[in-house]
């Protein structure tokens, strides 16, 4: 084995390995898979040990990494390098990493120590003898997790490496690790002399040394698994910005002031690993089967994956709490405590939730607990995982663990899944929409998947920003979930998006996102690291935000749709039965970048426009939905977004500044005055006139170059309706047949 793995030198002292290994499961030969990863040199200062937790997010075999091909990649690095000696001639060391037997030995004496110490047997209590107990403990501990990930504690498995092959493979992003991102940012003034980074701060070391204000005791947290040596509770941003300057490579001050940051492999969300535990007390509640987002596991397999985020969590010097507040609506606030590795993650909790005052954390008791464990994987080998990636909701737990991904919006998305369960259960309608509110309190909803538009829609110089995502809708009004905005930065510019161009400041959390390496300005228009490029920041920095964020009841109902085949108009007004029937067929385009896997639109049916994140079946969502708007007489609007003079690849985007002239017309109560011809197909009442946007563009045929394609075009898209909607046609809302009939009529006729 010693001669099958390679390396060769990186830039300083990582190198790279990469090596083919087939996958066996019992006797049985799953499969040949080419691995790469990388790892400190043997003339590095890094731990070896580093080299193990290094391998995250190295790999590029679709980001499936199990613990043994870890153990695989290292023997190859570590022989290659002629660090150690050929792993197979000795037992002891069978999986390059330590030990694991002689481990356990020490971790009983170690413990033995700890033991004592820490109950204060004797006169040992504070001790040297305790504290060193207690250290030797901790870094036996952490020890044994790793030699068990080098020695591949996955049962049966077996993998077993062969020849090595160099730069064949595509990785997801064109960097291969965090030296080669930083080698993207632009060089431009590479000849200059960048000044050295400053001396770490008095803060700084006052944090270290465990006395940084708002640090609280260890006991405040919730688990009593959780027992990590350090919890950094509710830092201020400044704080957290020095943390990851410090602490996590990858980390920069940008010219406007916002830290940019790397999420790892992961730059945008893992639908496919989203499960939830089906156990007895709220199974009946929730959405399972064709369509649902919720796949399901089993409590005991959730129970697992916690305990490898608590143990990872556990081996840290030091972890980040954040207690924060969901929804605006005082009445129905729920508490939740987010605990993460990063800095960063803790930043993006702090803009992204509601931020308490010192007051409210005072007996601060979390109703929702997130373990953010993301730089670890999950074991692809445990019952129902597909990939080192999972991320798992247990509602009667009311936990969420998450290994192998590190992209943020996944905290953020899986508390959003938590409201769409708990707010419908007390009779409030969770919505994925953007919200904003005019002068004279008429507020309107931006309902719309991830690109379509609902935060920069919501992003209005005329009206008030209650919020752009999550909302609730209750018998008192309109309420944001969250405490900031997640807006996508691709091609962000000044002129186009000016509010959340300014946004972007000392605070914000930049993700994923390239600048020049010295002047450290941004460039927007750079895909390098992934098309998903995004910007947190707390609600406060939207200039004219509505704080606290809430409102009267919704006068308009927008359903935002990226419609890549072109056929749907620009603006149409729906009827009562459309809109439900709009609303829970869910038509758009997933855009590149926010889901895994996605390069390019893709056409998609996402129930309520956020099938990704609803818990009960969407019937529920929309018989609650026409309640609201019949009570509060809501008018509603289908704007796309998507493409217009053809499908994506011959057509082009709705242009934005004309999609904001249909939103004004909708907001001035001057689209309403409109003439409206009725579109075949579909039978969607389309106005003649909108002003400051040509006429020809609000009949879609008009644009069509090919009128005959347009129509097979439109005829298809019907169809593609027609069959998504075939699942939901038992399904009676709110218990009313007539309306369901009325619903299925308001779709397309062909
Ligand atoms: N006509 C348009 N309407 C809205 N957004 C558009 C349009 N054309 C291009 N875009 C771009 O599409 C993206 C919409 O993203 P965003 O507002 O964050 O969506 P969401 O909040 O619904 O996830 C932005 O980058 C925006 O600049
Ligand atoms: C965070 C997300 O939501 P949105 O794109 O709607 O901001 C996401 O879908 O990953």
């Amino acid at each position: 084995m010693s001669s099958r793995g390679s390396y060769h030198n990186k830039k300083r002292d990582n190198c790279e390995v990469e090596t083919h290994v087939t996958v066996k499961k019992g006797r049985y030969q799953a499969k040949n898979k080419k691995v790469l990863a990388e790892g400190p040199s043997r003339r590095s200062a890094l731990r070896d040990d580093e080299w193990v937790r290094d391998f995250e997010g190295a790999g590029y075999d679709k980001d499936v990494i199990s613990e043994t091909e870890v153990k695989v990649v290292r023997q190859a690095f570590v022989c290659a390098q002629g660090v150690l000696p050929n792993p197979r001639s000795r037992q002891r060391d069978r999986g390059g990493g330590p030990p694991a037997a002689d481990c356990r030995c020490g971790i009983f004496f170690a413990s033995a120590v700890h033991f004592c110490s820490f109950f204060g047997v004797g006169s040992y209590r504070g001790s040297p003898l305790r504290i060193l107990g207690h250290l030797l403990f901790r870094s036996i501990f952490k020890f044994v997790i790793m030699a068990d990930a080098a020695n591949g504690a996955s049962d049966g498995v077996e993998v077993v490496p062969h020849h090595e092959t160099y730069g064949d493979i595509h990785p997801p992003v064109k960097a291969k690790n965090v030296e080669e991102l930083h080698a993207l940012q632009k060089a431009a003034t590479s000849e200059k002399v960048v000044p050295p980074a400053q001396s770490i701060s008095k803060s700084m070391a006052s944090i270290s040394d465990g006395k940084a204000v708002g640090q609280r005791p260890r006991s405040l947290l919730s688990d009593t698994d959780l027992k990590v040596a350090h919890v950094l509770y509710n830092l201020s941003p400044g704080e957290l910005y020095e943390e990851a300057i410090k602490y996590e490579q990858g980390s920069h001050i940008t010219s406007t002031g916002a830290l940019a940051t790397l999420s790892g492999a992961k730059t945008g969300r893992s639908p496919k690993d989203k499960r939830v535990v089906k156990e007895d007390e709220t199974q009946a509640d929730i959405w399972w089967g064709e369509g649902s987002p919720n796949i399901e596991m089993d409590e005991a397999t959730f129970l697992v994956n916690r305990e490898r985020a608590v143990d990872y969590l556990n081996s840290l010097d030091k972890v980040y709490v954040n207690d924060q507040f969901l929804n605006w609506d005082p009445q129905n606030r729920i508490k939740v405590r987010i605990i993460t590795a990063r800095p960063y993650h803790s930043l993006f909790m702090h803009n992204m939730c509601i931020r308490p005052s010192p007051e409210e954390l005072e007996d601060f008791e979390p109703e929702f607990t997130i373990y953010n464990a993301g730089r670890f994987p999950c074991n692809r080998f445990t019952h129902y995982m597909t990939s080192s990636t999972t991320i798992d909701i247990h509602l009667k737990r009311r936990e969420m663990v998450i290994l192998g991904s590190q992209y943020a919006g996944e905290m953020k998305k899986g508390l959003f899944g938590l409201m769409n369960y708990l707010m419908p259960k007390r009779g409030i309608l969770s919505l994925h929409s953007g919200c904003n509110m005019s002068k004279d309190g008429q507020v309107s909803l931006f309902f719309g998947l991830s690109g379509t538009g609902k935060t920069t829609l919501s992003a209005d110089p005329n009206r008030y920003l209650i919020g752009d995502d999550e909302h609730c809708w209750s018998d008192n009004g309109v309420s944001n979930i969250e405490g900031g905005c997640y807006a996508k930065c691709i091609d962000l510019s000044k002129e186009k998006e000016p509010e959340i161009w300014n946004a972007i400041r000392f605070g914000t959390v930049l993700e994923n996102v390239v600048f020049d390496e010295h002047t450290r300005v941004v460039d927007f228009t750079d895909k390098s690291v992934t098309e998903n490029t995004r910007a947190s920041y707390p609600i406060e920095h939207i200039d004219n935000a509505r704080i606290p964020c809430v409102g009267p009841h919704a006068s308009n109902v927008i359903l935002l749709t990226c419609d890549a085949f072109g056929v749907l108009p620009p603006v149409s007004k729906l009827t009562l039965a459309q809109t439900m029937y709009h609303f829970m067929s869910g038509y758009t385009a997933l855009v590149a970048g926010t889901e895994v896997g996605v390069k390019e639109p893709k056409a998609t049916f996402s129930a309520c426009f956020g099938a990704a994140f609803i818990v009960w079946h969407p019937a529920k969502y929309a018989s609650m939905l026409a309640e609201k708007m019949q009570k509060h007489g809501a008018t509603a609007w289908l704007v796309n977004t998507g493409w217009v003079a053809g499908s994506y690849g011959t057509g082009y985007r709705m242009k934005l500044p004309h999609t904001r002239k249909i939103i004004d017309a909708i907001h001035d109560g001057s689209l309403l005055q409109a003439k409206y011809a009725s579109t075949d197909v579909f039978s969607l009442a389309v106005p003649d006139h909108v002003e400051g946007v040509p006429d020809e563009v609000l009949m879609p045929q008009n644009m069509w170059p090919d009128k005959e394609l347009f129509d097979t075009t439109l005829k298809k898209v019907g169809g593609l309706f027609k069959a998504n909607f075939k699942k939901f046609e038992d399904y009676t809302v709110g218990g009313d047949k007539k309306l369901t009939e009325e619903i299925l009529a308001a779709g397309p006729q062909l």
